[in-house]
C-alpha cells in the first residue's frame, strides 16, 4: 500500500506542536524532514536541535532529506535520531557507495535522492544497494514549486529499469504532489508520496489534515483501479 509523508518544512512553524498533534490523528504514515544547507540549495532549514524537539512530540517515523553538500557530515549529524531513512543526494555525495554502507551499519535505510535535472543514469550503479529513491518533481529547496513534468518520464525510466533488474527499492515522489499530479502518474505509481502545501499545509478543500489525506489515499487508488 503507498505511504504518505507529510513535509514537515511546509507546517506552521510558528505553531509546530498543533501542527504534530493534527498530523497525529490522520493515518499519515511517515514524517517527511527536509535538512537545507545553503549551499547546495539556496535555503536553510531544519536543524538537529529542532528535530530532537519534533521527535519527543509525534510517533511518526522519520524520513529525512539532506539537501545538503557533504552528506557525509549531516548523516553524523542526524543519526542520533534514529530516523527510519536518510535520503542523501547522488549530485552531491564524494562516495555514493560508501555512505550507504554506513547508514545500513547504522539501521537506518538509504535512499538516493536526485532533482529533475539529473539523469537517471547517475542512480544506476546503485539501484541494488539503496531501499529507496527520491525522486525530486520540483527543484529541491522550495515548498510551492509547480510540478516538473519532464520528471514523469524519469519516473517510468526508473520503473522500467527496476523491473528489468528485479530491483524493489521504493520510489518517493516530493514537490507539488496532489490529486492532480498524482493523477499523471497513475501508469507508474510511486510508493511515498511526500505531502507539502498543495495537498496538506496549504491547499486542498477538506477541512482537516485527515479528510485531506484521505482524499490523496482515495485518488491514489481510483488511479490504479484504471489499470
Ligand atoms: O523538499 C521539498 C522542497 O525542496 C519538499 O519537501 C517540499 O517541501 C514539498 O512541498 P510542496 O512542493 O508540496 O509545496
Amino acid at each position: 500500500m503507498e505511504k504518505i509523508a507529510a513535509s514537515i518544512m511546509c507546517a506552521d512553524m510558528l505553531n509546530v506542536q498543533t501542527e504534530l498533534e493534527r498530523l497525529e490523528k490522520t493515518d499519515c504514515d511517515l514524517l517527511h524532514l527536509d535538512v537545507m544547507d545553503g549551499v547546495f540549495v539556496d535555503n536553510l532549514a531544519l536543524g538537529p536541535e529542532w528535530m530532537a524537539s519534533v521527535k519527543k512530540q509525534t510517533s511518526l517515523p522519520f524520513d529525512i532529506h539532506l539537501a545538503t553538500e557533504m552528506p557525509e557530515k549531516y548523516v553524523e549529524m542526524f543519526r542520533f535520531l534514529k530516523p527510519e531513512t536518510i535520503s542523501f543526494h547522488i549530485e552531491a555525495a564524494a562516495n555514493p557507495i560508501l555512505l550507504i554502507h554506513r547508514l545500513k551499519n547504522y539501521g537506518i535505510k538509504p535512499s538516493l535522492a536526485l532533482n529533475p535535472a539529473t539523469p537517471i543514469e547517475d542512480i544506476l550503479p546503485y539501484l541494488a544497494e539503496v531501499d529507496q529513491i527520491l525522486l525530486m518533481t520540483v527543484p529541491t529547496g522550495f515548498a510551492g514549486q509547480a510540478f516538473r513534468k519532464e520528471t514523469l518520464e524519469k519516473l517510468c525510466e526508473l520503473k522500467n529499469i527496476l523491473a528489468q533488474r528485479n530491483l524493489h527499492p521504493l520510489i518517493e515522489v516530493d514537490g507539488n504532489i496532489n490529486t492532480q499530479t498524482i493523477s499523471w502518474m497513475k501508469e507508474v505509481m510511486p510508493d511515498i508520496f511526500v505531502l507539502g502545501t498543495s495537498a496538506l499545509f496549504q491547499g486542498g478543500d477538506a477541512n482537516s489534515y485527515q479528510e485531506r489525506i484521505r482524499t490523496v489515499r482515495q485518488a491514489v487508488n481510483a488511479y490504479k483501479s484504471d489499470f
